[in-house]
Parts: C-alpha cells; sequence; structure tokens
C-alpha cells in the first residue's frame, strides 16, 4: 500500500491533502464509505503492496484507531491479480457486503463492501466512476473553497494524528494561529471579492515557505492555521516570525490595486497531558495577545 500520510506531491503541498494524488487506472483501492470520523469518509487507500494490514496498532498499513478494532485485525494478499481478506482472529471479526459472519478468509470482488470495526471500506480501482465520485465528496468535505487549504476539520483530523504520533515518539510539536491585521478595512475599501483575493494570495505565500511535512488549513474567516511537527516553541516562533515578515514584505496586487496587510502570530506548543483543544487555545490565547499588544507581532 502507498503510504498516503508520510507522501507528498506537489498537489499534497497545494491543497494539504494526501489522497488526491492522480489515480493509475486499474488501481486497486479501498475507500473509506462509512466511517466513525466525518473527515475520513472517501479517504483512498492504495493497495499497492503484495500484503497491507489494517488494526488498531500504528505498526499497520491502515490504522483505524478504535477500540472495536483489533491491535492487528486484517491482512489483505494480493495474489495472482486477485486481492483476498484474511481475518487475523480479530475480536469482532472482518466482514463482506451483508454477511453476518465473519470471513477467515476469502477473495474479494470489485464493489464488495468490507466492514472492520465501525469502518466500512469499499474495494473499488483506479479508473471507477464510484471511486471518483468519493473522492470529489472526500475533497469537498476537507477543503476551504476559497483557498484550496485544508478546511478546520482536516485540520482538526491531522492533529488528532499528530498528537500521539509526537507522543509515541517523544516529539516536539507545535502550532501557529495566524489572523489578518484590521481585515474588515480591506473588505471595506477595496470590496469583498478583492478581500477573496488577498486570502487566496496569503494562502499561497504561507504554503511556499512552509516545508511539505507542514500542515496549512483554513480556520476559519481571515484566520489560518499551521501545523508544525518536530518543531519546538522558539523553532514555530521563528518560522511565525518570518512568515510575518514575508507578509509584510508583501504587496497583493488586485484589480491593478497594490494592497498590503499584516497578520498577527500566535504559537502554542505540546505540553504533557494537552488535548487538541488545549494546544488550539494555547496558540490562540497568544494570537490574541499579539493583538492586544500592537498586532504585526508573533507572541508565545
Ligand atoms: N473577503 C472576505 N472576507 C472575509 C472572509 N471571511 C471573513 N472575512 C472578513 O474578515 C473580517 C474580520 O474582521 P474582524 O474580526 O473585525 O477583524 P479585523 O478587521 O481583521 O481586525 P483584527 O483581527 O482585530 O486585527 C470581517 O470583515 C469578515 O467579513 C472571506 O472569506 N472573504
Amino acid at each position: 500500500m502507498r503510504a498516503v500520510d508520510h507522501d507528498y506531491d506537489v498537489q499534497t503541498r497545494v491543497t494539504g491533502l494526501d489522497e488526491l494524488r492522480v489515480r493509475r487506472p486499474g488501481e486497486a483501492c479501498l475507500v473509506v464509505i462509512h466511517a466513525p470520523v466525518q473527515a475520513d469518509l472517501g479517504r483512498r487507500y492504495v493497495l499497492d503492496k503484495s500484503e497491507t494490514t489494517v488494526g488498531r496498532g500504528r505498526d499497520n498499513d491502515i490504522v483505524l484507531p478504535s477500540d472495536c478494532v483489533s491491535r492487528r485485525h486484517a491482512r489483505l494478499e494480493q495474489r495472482g491479480g486477485n486481492l483476498f481478506v484474511v481475518d487475523l482472529v480479530s475480536t469482532n471479526g472482518t466482514y463482506i457486503n451483508d454477511d453476518v459472519h465473519t470471513v477467515r478468509e476469502r477473495q474479494l470482488q470489485r464493489g464488495d463492501r468490507l466492514k472492520i470495526g465501525d469502518t466500512i471500506f469499499k474495494y473499488l480501482s483506479g479508473s471507477d466512476i464510484e471511486l471518483q465520485y468519493h473522492e470529489i465528496i472526500h475533497r469537498m468535505a476537507v477543503t476551504d473553497g476559497l483557498t484550496d487549504l485544508a478546511n478546520r476539520k482536516r485540520l482538526d483530523s491531522l492533529l488528532e494524528e499528530e498528537i500521539p504520533r509526537a507522543r509515541r515518539h517523544g516529539r516536539e510539536l507545535s502550532v501557529l494561529m495566524l489572523d489578518i491585521d484590521h481585515f474588515k478595512s480591506v473588505n471595506d475599501t477595496h470590496g469583498h471579492l478583492t478581500g477573496d483575493s488577498v486570502l487566496r494570495g496569503l494562502a499561497g505565500i504561507l504554503q511556499r515557505r512552509l516545508r511539505p511535512s507542514d500542515r496549512l488549513g483554513r480556520y476559519g474567516g481571515e484566520e489560518f492555521c499551521v501545523i508544525l511537527p518536530e518543531t519546538s516553541l522558539h523553532n514555530a516562533a521563528k518560522i511565525g516570525e518570518e512568515l510575518r515578515s514575508l507578509v509584510e514584505a508583501h504587496a497583493f496586487v488586485a484589480e491593478d490595486k497594490n494592497i498590503r496587510v499584516t497578520i498577527s502570530v500566535g504559537v502554542g506548543s505540546l505540553q504533557e497531558s494537552m488535548s487538541l483543544a488545549d494546544l488550539y487555545k494555547t496558540a490562540d490565547e497568544m494570537l490574541y495577545k499579539a493583538k492586544r499588544t500592537g498586532r504585526n507581532k508573533v507572541c508565545h
């Protein structure tokens, strides 16, 4: 299976969406059609290895972090051009379509539904129209339409993955919250469409400076969020400062007008026993400190 979460291409860097890479016709895929986390709907796993494991344990190819999934639950095997599913004596079983009994080992046919815990996959090939449909739905669900960045829902699910990963490996993890200063006056002076164009331009500036492993998203309105894996508070503040000065130096061009904006940045770093909400809150409090104390600055 292609490791969708660590394999970045140009499109990934623009959208922050790993799964939306170019498909090869005939390529076997599992597509999530039912999941406990809404943002996972339509997610595609390409089965390009001879064996693909599915389970709750982080060392599986497809990780389903749910209590009703066994640590090592099932294995998908490519044999002579056919795909087989093997249940690894899981506690709650592996089901195909409407079967009421768990499978032990069975060949999958295109279009079959595979139920593992509370996730249902559909087995499709790269050329299936249905796969394309699921991809479009998925893209719409996790992308911000104006900037093409990850939306808030996607940022949440990325952080939900990054927080346990950072804890497991004893690595640092930081978050930047960025907000355009006095953006209301950009809209009021130049109009909403120009405001939209500034938001798109800003997304491009931030994205170009960040590394492929950093995750940029639009948190809402004129507020953006950057997830910085393996980054200390100190280094995150330096990156925030670089972004701030890049934006300050940039002239956005819309309808022959040069528009200048600045951003305020709040930095938060993962501390022991912090939840996702705590991490956002810390960065948000720092952002409001930056706003309160003069704007166009980074606080941490
Ligand atoms: N053009 C455009 N404007 C947006 C969008 N989303 C939010 N805004 C605008 O962003 C502005 C945010 O205004 P405020 O929350 O008052 O903040 P501000 O003017 O940026 O001031 P400070 O944040 O305090 O520096 C409002 O005018 C919103 O209409 C959008 O998608 N497009």
